[in-house]
């Protein structure tokens, strides 16, 4: 049928098929190779990390056969060439071949060593079969991925200039149809690595259902990344939905255009058991702070979204500044062949952050160090964290007179008021935020110039966290976190954490054993000045 095809188009043209049998001989056999597994590929890269190179490969091979014309019209000087035996001919077909295979080889193994070193100077570490290559900047998202200009003129609106060791890798990963795993410092621009890729894999908006989901521990996270996304996705009509409680109460979710829909686990299972709401054509699966999403209380409503996300098809990937390995582990049994990216050390704090311990001795003694501090150095905005939400009231309930623009987060409020909470810290008008580990994780308040740990953080994952809402985007931050008598077993794995991103930590606390960490809640005295009796 092809061979009858090919007449057709030559059809009129006499082609002398035994006088180029050697030619013919060539393509059968690249057709046949091409199924094997043993071809040489340029680079090993996944689909587009491969067509990425495509061009440069024919490049190579047009100046290759042309130099080869070249060549053999210099030396057998014009028709000679045809003199050669059918022999003589096959054997120089096929040493151009062999040539060309040789030639890829070098160039692929050339590839890999310059993509090594690129991300070595960007402390990139991958792991994984046919990782494509980083990117050099947001112009190669052009070039090799013919990315729309919106994104990249978005992209030069939010200024950035280039992209975050991230980006450079996660991007091409998923942009490759592969799984990722990836874990890099807070605020080093995670969500815009698993965005721009979205973005540029769904092309345009449909009404054919929801196609990409991304899962986020909480709702203020969630609230955050929807409008990242809008960023990123400024002029193009495409459908970004925020799942909140109102819109799975009030509307057939099934009749609303949405592209990519962004949500809590349980808000997601809730309109997925209630059949509101259809998963089957998801292609992409994002679930951002994964290692909070497999925390106990929430990995079965994740478990119940993934089995929901049903497409055969499905590209998932993990993000966190924190990735422990039974988290990994969990992962990759869920996970198709993906690729590893890890940026700096695993588990690590970000190095733009000062970080310093202070012991206070008691409870009494922690609201009398941070009303110093505020009283010397109060350099807002700060936030200050806190145990739970009944230890928030009560701080907040002391320093709320204290002629500062304090104000208060945590679970136990409505909707409404932890929504304001957030945008009055933003916008400036409050000073100091007092807050539960509600709003430790992925939360990028612009310039966060320092986090006071008033009570220690419950494991060093939540240490990292709630530091990382300062130091972000390269800024410089500072974290103060206080301690008591209390604490004291478990100071030494947060001054490995402090340690390994080059503090400074006293010997003492580095020759303390090192425990292995459970959650560490202490029953604490409550938070107050007013003496006991006057409090009855
Ligand atoms: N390429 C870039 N150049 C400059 N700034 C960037 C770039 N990419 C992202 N940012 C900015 O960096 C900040 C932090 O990004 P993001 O919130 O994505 O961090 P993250 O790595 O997800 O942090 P976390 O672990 O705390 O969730 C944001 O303000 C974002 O706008």
């Amino acid at each position: 049928m092809a061979e009858r095809d090919i007449s057709f188009l030559f059809s009129g043209t006499s082609f002398n098929r035994k006088k180029f049998s050697s030619v013919f001989d060539r393509f059968k056999e690249k057709k046949e190779s091409n199924g094997s597994k043993e071809e040489p590929k340029l680079i090993e890269n996944a689909d587009s990390g491969a067509a990425e190179e495509q061009p440069r490969t024919r490049n190579v091979n047009k100046k290759r056969k042309r130099k080869g014309k070249g060549t053999s019209s210099e030396s057998v000087e014009g028709f000679s060439v045809f003199k050669k035996s059918k022999s003589e001919m096959l054997s120089i077909d096929n040493q151009e071949a062999e040539d060309e295979i040789t030639q890829r080889k070098k160039e692929y193994r050339r590839q890999l060593e310059r993509d090594a070193i690129f991300r070595k100077k960007h402390n990139i570490h991958v792991s994984g079969g046919n990782i494509p290559s980083p990117l050099h900047s947001f112009m190669e998202l052009r070039s090799r991925y013919k990315c729309r200009s919106y994104i990249l003129r978005n992209l030069a609106e939010l200024g950035f200039e280039e992209p975050t060791p991230i980006q450079r890798q996660a991007i091409p990963v998923l942009l490759s149809g592969r799984e990722c795993l990836a874990s890099a410092p807070t605020g080093s621009g995670k969500t815009f690595a698993f965005i721009c890729p979205i973005l540029m894999k769904l092309k345009r908006a449909s009404k054919d259902g929801v196609r990409a989901v991304i899962l986020c521990p909480t709702r203020e996270l969630a609230a955050q990344t929807a409008r990242e996304c809008k960023k990123l996705a400024k002029g193009k009509k495409f459908y970004v939905k925020l799942l909140t409680k109102q819109l799975v109460k009030s509307a057939d979710l099934s009749k609303i255009p949405c592209d990519i829909l962004i949500s809590t686990p349980f808000r997601v299972q809730f309109a997925t058991r209630k059949k509101k709401l259809d998963l089957s054509k998801v292609e992409f699966l994002v679930l951002d702070e994964s290692d909070k999403l497999f925390e106990l209380g929430l990995v079965k409503q994740v478990d119940s979204v993934v089995k929901a996300c049903s497409n055969p098809s499905i590209v998932r990937s993990l993000f966190s500044a924190t990735l422990p390995d039974t988290v990994e582990e969990l992962a990759r049994t869920i996970m198709h062949d993906a690729i590893r990216v890890i940026i700096g050390r695993k588990n690590s704090a970000s190095e733009s952050i000062k970080q310093k311990l202070v012991f206070v001795g008691s409870e009494e003694g922690k609201l009398l160090a941070l009303r110093q501090t505020f009283e010397e150095s109060l350099n807002p905005p700060v936030l200050v964290f806190v145990q739970n939400k009944e230890r928030a009231k009560e701080l907040y309930n002391e320093v709320k007179f204290d002629n500062i623009r304090a104000d208060v987060i945590h679970s136990d409020l409505p909707e409404v008021q932890r929504e304001n909470a957030v945008d009055n810290f933003r916008a400036g008008k409050t000073w100091v935020l007092i807050a539960t580990d509600v709003i430790a994780r992925g939360m990028d308040f612009k310039g966060v110039n320092c986090v006071i740990n008033y009570d220690f953080p419950d494991s060093s994952a939540a240490y990292i966290h709630r530091i990382g809402r300062s130091g972000r985007a390269g800024r410089r931050g500072e974290a103060i976190t206080l301690y008591t008598e209390a604490d004291v077993p478990y100071l030494r794995n947060i001054a490995n954490v402090m340690a390994a991103s080059g503090c400074d930590v006293p010997a003492w606390i580095m020759s303390l054993r090192k425990l292995k960490w459970k959650k560490h809640r202490p029953q604490r005295e409550s938070i107050s000045t007013k003496p006991q009796n006057e409090e009855e």
